[in-house]
């Protein structure tokens, strides 16, 4: 099974001219409870590239989208456009005669639309899985050899809502039987994949789902050891994130690294039918980064409170010094507070009013390694530098400087090596260290330029040649 994978992906792969044999630093083994793994077939270096992938499948995202673009090149559409030909689907000027819009809006054709032709948001959401159905036959056997958790309740919500709208279509015909096998190989292994455009009108980012029958052939680790970016034409690029010795399963994170061990958990359970129970998961403090951690509540008490058995989720939570413990329920609630606190309300406030939030509450009532703190500071790092009508002071290139570096710290010791996100910290970073030189009328010594110059190759090694490449990383690297 694992050989017959392997050598349709390889196959796969060299018809794309992505794969060379003396290349090729990975191997599939079996290996229970994961399944199929990666594995280095040899030392991987820090930084060094594992492999390249291409999308069997791409598309849009089962979600709302809150702009209407084109479903083939993805530009949006100022004004909603259909096809002609009465698809349905969005569609701009230059792609409606394209073949491969035209293969697409065949298929839909053939099944005998019921409306008047109008936007349907549900055959929206459900192109990229019907874009299965068009696949080469050597592709769609690879499709159905990927992993897939056919019985999940959240699966194949997007066939189900696309039925009613066709005569031809009923809950138990083989095309909807086939769809709804196509939605669970992509719900089961897709990527979000983010795709900038800046070359004509206005910037925009759209985020897609894509296939990638390799990359997803990556098992989960809350202790990821990649790093993965998309390149020209939607290419993955995964890289090592951290020396990988031969023979170590290579690990992907399928949840946000920075959210602590009861919301990983819960996530990946419910959108990927597994529990986790790596190291970061097992251990109280998850690895020393205390990023679940709440302040205790007992007065006076200046410690923190960890859940006793972390994999538990109706565990006790009980403060390391002075042993008070509160039940999962409270603890729950406390969480839930500042979630809809923070996510629902703060987030939505202008800038100043979220920073002296983290400065005058937040940091008073959660510890500064806490997600939600964590999560504050990151927003107010981007958020500070996006609006166009924020005017930076020097004590907020100050905060910023501050908030990186308590951010990194916390990434350190989740020992998830060389990532996007540190990657990203380091040109804040450095910004706002430039900014504060100029402000503070310092120049810039040999030692500076040293420390810049050693920060922008850091930075470059993550974001260079990736679709999240700051603008001015290049112009940054001549000067230093
Ligand atoms: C994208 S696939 C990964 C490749 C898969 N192992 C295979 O055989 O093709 C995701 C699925 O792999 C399994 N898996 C991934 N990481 C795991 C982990 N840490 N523990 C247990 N199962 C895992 C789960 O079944 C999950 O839904």
């Amino acid at each position: 099974m694992c050989e017959e994978f392997e050598s349709l992906i390889i196959k796969y792969l060299r018809d794309a001219s992505i794969y060379t044999e003396d290349e090729c630093v990975w191997e599939i083994i079996e290996k229970e409870p994961f399944g199929r793994c990666l594995i280095a077939k040899r030392d991987i270096q820090a930084n060094e590239l594992i492999l390249y992938d291409k999308p069997l499948l791409i598309g849009p995202r089962v979600n709302n989208y809150d702009k209407i673009f084109c479903v083939c090149c993805y530009k949006i559409l100022t004004k909603l456009t259909l096809c002609t030909a009465k698809c349905k689907f969005p569609i701009c000027h230059d792609c409606a005669s394209s073949k491969q819009h035209k293969k697409e809006c065949e298929l839909i054709k053939s099944w005998g639309l019921k409306d008047e032709p109008r936007y349907s948001k549900h055959l929206f959401r459900a192109l990229t899985v019907i874009r299965g159905l068009l696949l080469s036959k050597d592709d769609t056997k690879l499709m159905f050899m990927m992993a897939s958790h056919e019985n999940s309740s959240q699966q194949n919500l997007e066939v189900e809502k696309i039925i009613n709208e066709f005569e031809s279509l009923t809950a138990d015909c083989v095309t909807i039987r086939t769809l709804k096998k196509i939605s669970s190989v992509l719900n089961t292994n897709a990527f979000e994949v983010g795709i900038a455009f800046n070359d004509s009108g206005p910037e925009h980012n759209i985020s897609l789902r894509g296939l990638y029958p390799l990359a997803a052939v990556m098992n989960h680790n809350c202790v990821p050891n990649i790093r993965y970016a998309y390149e020209k034409n939607s290419i993955m690029a995964v890289r090592a994130s951290k020396f990988i010795p031969k023979g170590e399963q290579i690990f992907n994170s399928y949840t946000k690294f920075l959210w602590g061990t009861q919301q990983r958990r819960v996530h990946l359970a419910y959108s990927k039918n597994f529990l986790c129970e790596c190291q970061r998961c097992l251990d109280p403090t998850e690895l020393g980064s205390y990023i679940a951690a709440l302040k205790c509540i007992r007065p006076g008490c200046k410690s923190v409170m960890l859940p006793n058995d972390p994999l538990v989720v109706t565990s006790m939570w009980e403060c390391r010094e002075c042993n008070l413990k509160l039940d999962h329920a409270r603890i729950s609630k406390i969480s839930d507070i500042f979630s809809k606190q923070i996510f629902q309300k703060i987030l939505n406030e202008p800038i100043s009013a979220i920073n002296h939030y983290l400065k005058e509450k937040l940091s008073n009532i959660l510890p500064s390694s806490n997600q939600f703190t964590i999560e504050v500071k990151l927003q107010i790092i981007l958020r500070m530098k996006q609006d166009p009508n924020y005017v930076m002071t020097l004590e907020d290139y100050e905060d910023v400087e501050r908030y990186c570096n308590d951010v990194l710290f916390i990434i350190d010791r989740l020992a998830v090596g060389e990532c996007y996100v540190k990657g990203l910290l380091y040109h804040e970073l450095l910004t706002a260290k430039m900014k504060l030189v100029e402000l503070r009328n310092q120049g810039f010594d040999n030692d500076t330029r040293k420390y810049f110059a050693e920060m922008l190759q850091k930075c470059w090694l993550i974001l260079g040649n990736t679709t999240k490449e700051p603008k001015d990383l290049k112009s940054l690297i001549k000067n230093f």
